[in-house]
């Protein structure tokens, strides 16, 4: 496949003796929306997480194989990892903003990066609300707290905190399951703006919402990546048998 962003090759992870990921090869294209599907446990956060190395912090996580994004081994020790994850940015299932103003949340990571002008982060700001759909929302609140916001539109500043350091890969994990319909189609609404400009990869629970936001699919069970396509392939003519049995809920 041409323009590959990240690529996995056998890829295998182990937390202590339990073997949770288990030779997974694939290529994730750049600008494009990839989900991530399979019942709970198969490990479909695990895999995400290899991705900017998050599974770094658990203890007995021990990890083979190889894993590129721009062809450089993510893995090798002298990967700087605040920069891969800067590169790579993460959204979690739980809206997670800081304790502090809207603005504050943005600029958190472009300061930490050394940025202190404010006009640039002001700029910084604004761009990257505008980006996650949410600055006519939160235009005249910039200052009050985070905490105040609804359930969906915390969960787009969340979004708009990863895209302020300028990623090129967000990583989403189910990051629309603690929202209500109408946050949860603004969050798809904007998953189809952002691929024109970075490579998503997301967790999902649910298989309409990959059937309807992801360019592929990639199904997993035990460990193992079953079949990996097109999502309008997998969902309307599937090649290996276990998928079908998933996405036609007649599984387990
Ligand atoms: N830190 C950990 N230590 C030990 N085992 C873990 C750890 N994290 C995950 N696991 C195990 O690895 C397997 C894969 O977990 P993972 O969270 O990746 O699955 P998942 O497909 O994302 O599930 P869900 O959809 O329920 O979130 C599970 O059996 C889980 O119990």
């Amino acid at each position: 496949m041409g323009n590959s962003k990240i690529v996995m090759k056998d890829l295998n992870l182990y937390y202590g003796d339990f073997h949770a990921l288990k030779g997974i090869n694939m290529e994730i294209p750049a600008n494009k929306v990839t989900a991530f599907i399979g019942p709970s446990g198969c490990g479909k956060s695990t895999c995400l997480k290899t991705l900017n190395r998050m599974n770094d912090l658990v203890d007995n996580c021990k990890i083979t194989g190889l894993v590129t994004l721009d062809g450089e081994d993510i893995y090798d020790p002298r990967t700087d990892v605040t920069l891969l994850r800067r590169r790579a940015g993460m959204v979690f299932q739980k809206p997670n903003p800081f304790p502090m103003t809207v603005y504050d949340n943005i600029a958190y990571g472009p300061r930490v990066h050394g940025i202190k002008n404010r006009q640039k982060l002001d700029e910084i700001v604004e761009t990257s609300l505008r980006s996650a759909a949410l600055w006519d929302e939160v235009k005249d609140r910039l200052k009050k707290s985070a905490l105040g916001l609804s359930g969906g539109q915390q969960q787009r500043l969340c979004i708009a905190r990863a895209l302020a350091v300028e990623p090129d890969v967000i990583l989403m994990d189910e990051p629309t399951s603690a929202l209500d319909p109408i946050s949860t189609s603004k969050i798809e609404d904007l998953m189809d703006d952002l691929r024109d400009r970075y490579t998503v990869v997301i967790v999902t629970h649910n298989m309409q919402q990959a059937a309807r936001i992801a360019d592929r699919t990639a199904f997993f069970l035990l460990g193992e990546l079953v079949e990996y396509s097109d999502t309008l392939s997998m969902f309307n003519k599937p090649k290996d048998e276990r998928t079908e049995r998933y996405i036609t809920g007649r599984f387990g």
